[in-house]
């Protein structure tokens, strides 16, 4: 049984005046301590996918199970990371780290030092009485992913989390949660515009099409890269020739996309 399924999944949005179909037919199934990334052009639906595996609305048409349990809302073993940190300024990071764990009434010894020790992990161990605003924005979504930890969710979903970054810190950052991930066996599924960031950190690569949103090819990365940390997989022979697949691919459903 798939850790993750996705079973035959449409979504329309439905407005006065006219409807949007974001995605159709789409059916997924994601092992445990898997990587994958959704990339594809903007508007493919890809924040709508995992929406929907975030348990933050039901899709139209198909279903989402976990361990063939069906989802019908949010669930505690998923979490959710998105592109900006969402820090609560007003709280120290302390308390920021801690919020998930208190709002489930989970804030015991074990879990709050657990989670301190995942800031430590994430180069953090400072600056547990700092507010957001005196941290840089990569510390900010370090903060931002030790609280998506804390609660200790097996399945991560990041939406693009790193984009907001300049381009060294979003490569030390790729290293860092790639490396934790893997270390605390968890699974994840990335959404991503860059094609280097998906290859660099995933097994699997699934690329969307638009108009409607629809997976069209499935990439398994070569084991070569697998064993890698992504600042070491962007430097490998195979990166690059994936890379210009992955490339070649998306150049055809812009221009099938424009026709
Ligand atoms: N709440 C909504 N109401 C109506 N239409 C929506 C809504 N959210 C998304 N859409 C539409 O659904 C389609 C898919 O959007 P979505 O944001 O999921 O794509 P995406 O691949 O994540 O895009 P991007 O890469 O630009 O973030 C788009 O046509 C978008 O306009």
């Amino acid at each position: 049984m798939a850790f993750l399924q996705l079973n035959c999944i449409s979504q329309t949005y439905f407005s006065k005046r006219s409807s949007t179909t974001a995605l159709e037919d789409i059916s997924l199934s994601v092992r445990k301590g898997e990587f994958i990334s959704f990339l594809g052009p903007s508007g493919c639906g890809k924040t709508t996918l995992l929406s929907i595996v975030a348990g933050l609305f039901p899709p139209t048409v198909g279903s989402v199970t976990l361990s063939g349990e069906l989802l019908k809302g949010p669930h505690p073993k998923i979490g959710y990371m998105l592109q900006q940190d969402y820090l609560f300024p007003w709280k120290t990071v302390k308390e920021n780290v801690l919020l998930g764990l208190k709002l489930r009434d989970q804030q015991n010894d074990r879990h709050i030092s657990k989670t301190f020790s995942l800031l430590k992990e994430v180069g953090l161990e400072g600056t547990l009485d700092m507010y957001p605003t005196q941290l840089s924005g990569g510390m900010r979504q370090r903060v931002a992913f030790v609280r998506t930890l804390a609660t200790n969710p097996e399945i991560l979903l990041l939406d693009e989390p790193f984009s907001a970054l300049d381009y060294q810190t979003k490569l030390k950052l790729e290293d860092l949660v790639s490396i934790t991930l893997m270390e605390h066996g968890k699974t994840a599924i990335l959404v991503t515009h860059d094609i280097g960031e998906a290859i660099a950190m995933s097994d699997t690569i699934i690329l969307f099409s638009k108009n409607p949103g629809r997976i069209i090819r499935t990439f398994k990365t070569p084991e070569t890269l697998k064993r890698l940390i992504p600042f070491e997989a962007r430097h490998h022979p195979d990166y690059s020739m994936m890379f210009q697949q992955i490339w070649e691919e998306l150049e055809q459903i812009e221009q099938n996309d424009s026709e």
